[in-house]
């Protein structure tokens, strides 16, 4: 069977990209047997019990169907909670996109379905030279774009669209995703963003996700999700 996978990625840092992924796992663990979760790059770790921890790795984790070894749900993790390419020469670990590759290709032999989340924005970079959606470009995955619904986030997410295009990569849909409770107009917002990525790049809003509190928030918001839709785009 052929792996489904995609990036997710978001107008920012903060903005739900793991709370959508998650609700995304919890949607695809209902329908598949064997659903994984990929986090390249992490950036922001706790050691707990001798073991250093991500936030994000360990949510994304829960939300699998798949207990992957560590060193493969994220390859790259490191200590702060910085930009990549901040973080990685503050540790003095290269990011090498080529082992991401490789251990990308191991964790697709294990799984039906695959959601990758990338670390911050599109144009986060990795080193001098790559930035996130480098990722996107070896993996050779359609992106999934998570709108973080607050003041700005028309521009951020017409410009995010403008450098996934640019790149070649595919815009499969989007998602508005509200985190900020009180932004004024929201609706007036997703309009804003709903007309342009449909005209411009034929990539549909999939899903409008309230603001959800509770511990198992992230596993309700996968019902505002549209997964057959997601499904016929990739
Ligand atoms: N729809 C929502 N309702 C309630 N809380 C939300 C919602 N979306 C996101 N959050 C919360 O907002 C915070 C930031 O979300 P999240 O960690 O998913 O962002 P992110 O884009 O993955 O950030 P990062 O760039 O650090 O990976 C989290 O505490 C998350 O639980
Ligand atoms: C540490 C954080 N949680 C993210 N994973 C990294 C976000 C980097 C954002 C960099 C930037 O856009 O300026
Ligand atoms: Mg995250």
């Amino acid at each position: 069977m052929k792996v489904l996978s995609l990036f997710v990625t978001g107008t920012d840092t903060g903005i739900g990209k793991t709370f959508v992924s998650c609700a995304l796992l919890y949607g695809f663990c209902a329908r598949y047997h064997r659903v994984a979760a990929f986090k390249p790059i992490a950036a922001g770790a706790v050691l707990r019990n001798g073991v250093w921890h991500n936030e994000d790795t360990d949510l994304l984790l829960e939300a699998s169907n798949v207990a992957l070894q560590p060193h493969l749900a994220t390859p790259y993790l490191l200590r702060e909670s910085v930009a990549p390419n901040i973080g990685a020469a503050h540790q003095g670990v290269p990011l090498d996109i080529s082992y991401i590759q490789a251990c990308y290709y191991e964790v697709v032999q294990l799984a039906d379905v695959v959601i990758v989340e990338g670390v911050g924005g599109v144009c986060v970079p990795l080193d001098e030279i790559l930035d996130t959606s480098d990722l996107a470009t070896v993996l050779k995955l359609p992106i999934l774009l998570v709108v973080g619904l607050k003041l700005g986030c028309i521009n951020h997410a017409l410009l995010s669209a403008e450098a996934i295009a640019a790149r070649g990569l595919v815009l499969s849909g989007w998602i508005a995703n509200t985190v900020d409770p009180d932004m004024a107009f929201p609706t007036e917002n997703i309009e804003a963003i709903k007309c342009r990525l449909d005209r411009q790049y034929g990539a549909p809003l999939l899903g409008i996700i309230p603001h959800l509190d509770g511990q198992y928030s992230d596993k309700s918001a996968v019902s505002y999700i549209n997964i057959d839709a997601l499904l016929k785009r990739l």
